[in-house]
């Protein structure tokens, strides 16, 4: 399991994450939604280890996290995607996964192949494994990114914002390889602003306002909360 207890970060006067507390365990996919600015990103970068809590605990299967730099966290099993990717744009698809597969799986020569074409194909680029990373537009390159972060063979992945910008459909195939992911026993943490995409993937919603925890239910007690349409959703989401 992974758990964040009562976990503050704050930058200047700005709480940007206030006594925040959440769990997730293997096999499970909750979504982590709220307005722009509640600090979501930053318990990602909390978690990762690219932030330091001002105060909590983050722990993973009972190990604290909180003294570990970010490689080491990443062996011990957590991994994320970026809101804005930055793979190697010299370096091929392939190259660029193999990078994950080597330094953040710890595999080395055919494992690390196998490994690489198994992300690559699980996102759906294996077809551009050949082109160089600076070619793919943004939405390619967020799947790259997805596929560099499953190279690292995470037992928890943070995906952030991944479905804006894509097309319907594409939002609808990458919505169920997140599901996937639960039903393979990966602990799932889905960050966005995408409805549908939160509704498809979710087992559990959790909502953030001003660095706190709003709220935590289903998505069908989400969008029915009062407080969480008026704080995030608006009037559209409530059921008449
Ligand atoms: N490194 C930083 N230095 C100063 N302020 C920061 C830093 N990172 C985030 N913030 C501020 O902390 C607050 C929370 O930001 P965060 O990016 O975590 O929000 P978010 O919920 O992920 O928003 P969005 O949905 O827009 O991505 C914001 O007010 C942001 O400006």
């Amino acid at each position: 399991m992974l758990q964040i207890s009562s976990l503050t970060k704050t930058f200047g006067k700005l709480k940007a994450v206030d006594n925040f507390s959440m769990e997730i365990e293997k096999g499970e996919v909750k979504a982590l939604i709220g307005p722009n600015g509640a600090g979501k990103t930053t318990v990602v970068n909390l978690v990762t280890g690219v932030l330091e809590p001002d105060s909590g605990r983050i722990r993973v299967d009972n190990h604290c996290l909180l003294k570990l730099p970010p490689h080491k966290r990443t062996k011990m099993g957590i991994s994320r995607t970026y809101q804005i990717p930055k793979p190697y744009p010299n370096l091929t698809v392939l190259e660029n996964v193999l990078v994950s597969s080597y330094f953040g799986a710890g595999l080395k020569g055919e494992e690390a192949m196998a490994n690489a074409v198994e992300s690559l194909k699980f996102v759906g680029i294996y077809s551009m494994a050949d082109k160089y990373a600076k070619e793919l537009n943004s939405e390619q390159q967020k799947l790259l990114d997805f596929a560099r972060a499953l190279a690292t063979r995470p037992k928890y992945i943070m995906i952030d914002e991944i479905g804006a910008g894509l097309g319907v459909g594409e939002q609808e195939e990458i919505a169920s390889k997140i599901k996937e992911l639960g039903k393979k026993g990966y602990g799932v943490l889905y960050i966005g602003h995408l409805m549908k995409m939160v509704k498809a993937v979710s087992d559990k919603v959790i909502v953030m306002n001003e660095g706190k925890k709003l709220f935590e239910g289903t998505y069908e007690e989400a969008v029915n909360n009062e407080e969480v349409i008026k704080i995030y959703l608006g009037e559209k989401y409530a059921k008449s």
